[in-house]
């Protein structure tokens, strides 16, 4: 049996942890708190049931959740054979949780890093197995997005490569290869739109909905760039474009006053109730 470890119990930790565990796969979910962990499991639940009416597969939460035990800390992953960080898009986060990966897991586990923007290679700088270490940027919600992008370091070995090339697969993603460059290929893109589209609402040339429904109705996007933020969370959206304007040193990735305000007010998005829009958080 395959042991995966899911570092961070945010967004995609959840939806990382849901979707293995629809696999079959053993989950060991990690994160810094039990409230943090509670709240993750109850995340779960609500996403479980509503799967069904969503499009996905219908899943009964106490399958799911059988199969997902819950940690604080990291000292249970020494028998993991996977492990998928997702923690907070901050740098000195990142880092620490890799120092502590790099004491308690196996040499030979396979470290794969959830990230918007961080360079792969330097997050496998950190520990002593950069050959270990590679990225995988899987899309929100996780269970219901097929596609990846898998992001190989300097040092990440070919084996390591097709190794997580099988395991996305068998639990049903598609994995495109791109080159490590802070960003990869969807937020290089996607980070310039948002928090462009958030300059827009900053400026007072259009307020939030009017200026999604200019992209939904004009260009056929099933979300407008403010919508996907609420998604995403627009804390992650103000720390990527942060790492992207850090990384490439270039003014076009500067981080729109608004989108600091906002995460400084806690309206994160969806995951607060509050962003650019408003939700019940009951849903
Ligand atoms: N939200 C998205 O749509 C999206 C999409 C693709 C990739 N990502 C990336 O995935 C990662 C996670 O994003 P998210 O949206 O889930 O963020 P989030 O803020 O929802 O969750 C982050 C989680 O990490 C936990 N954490 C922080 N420090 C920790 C530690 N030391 N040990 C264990 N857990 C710790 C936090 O408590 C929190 O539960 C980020 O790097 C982000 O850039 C996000």
């Amino acid at each position: 049996m395959t042991i995966v470890g899911v570092v961070g119990a945010g967004v995609m930790g959840t939806g990382v942890a849901q979707n293995l565990a629809q696999y079959g796969y053993e989950i060991i979910l990690v994160d810094v708190s039990e409230e943090v962990l509670a709240e993750a499991r109850s995340v779960i639940t609500r996403n479980c049931r509503v799967s069904g009416l969503m499009g996905g597969p219908a899943l009964d939460p106490d399958e799911i959740l059988g199969r997902i035990t819950t940690a604080v800390g990291p000292d249970s992953l020494a028998k993991a054979d996977f492990v998928i960080e997702n923690v907070t898009e901050d740098w000195e986060t990142k880092r620490g949780v890799h120092i502590e990966l790099d004491r308690v897991l196996r040499p030979d586990a396979v470290v794969i890093v959830n990230t918007s923007a961080i360079p792969i290679t330097r997050v496998g700088a950190v520990g002593s197995h950069p050959e270990r270490v590679v990225g995988v940027h899987f899309m929100n919600p996780v269970p219901a997005k097929p596609v990846v992008e898998l992001i190989p370091g300097f040092h990440t070995s070919p084996e390591v490569v097709e190794v997580t090339r099988q395991f996305l697969a068998d639990f049903g993603k598609k994995a495109v290869q791109v080159k490590d460059a802070s960003g990869f290929v969807s937020n290089r893109v996607l980070m310039l739109t948002v928090n462009e589209a958030a300059y827009l609402v900053h400026e007072g040339v259009a307020d939030a909905r009017s200026v999604d429904e200019v992209f939904r109705g004009c260009f056929g996007h099933p979300m407008g760039p403010l919508e996907t933020a609420d998604l995403i969370g627009v804390d992650t959206i103000l720390y990527s474009v942060e790492v992207l304007y850090e990384h490439y040193a270039d003014s076009k990735y500067r981080p729109c006053p608004l989108l600091k305000q906002m995460n400084d007010a806690g309206l994160h998005g969806r995951k607060t109730g509050r962003g650019f829009y408003t939700y019940d958080t009951k849903e």
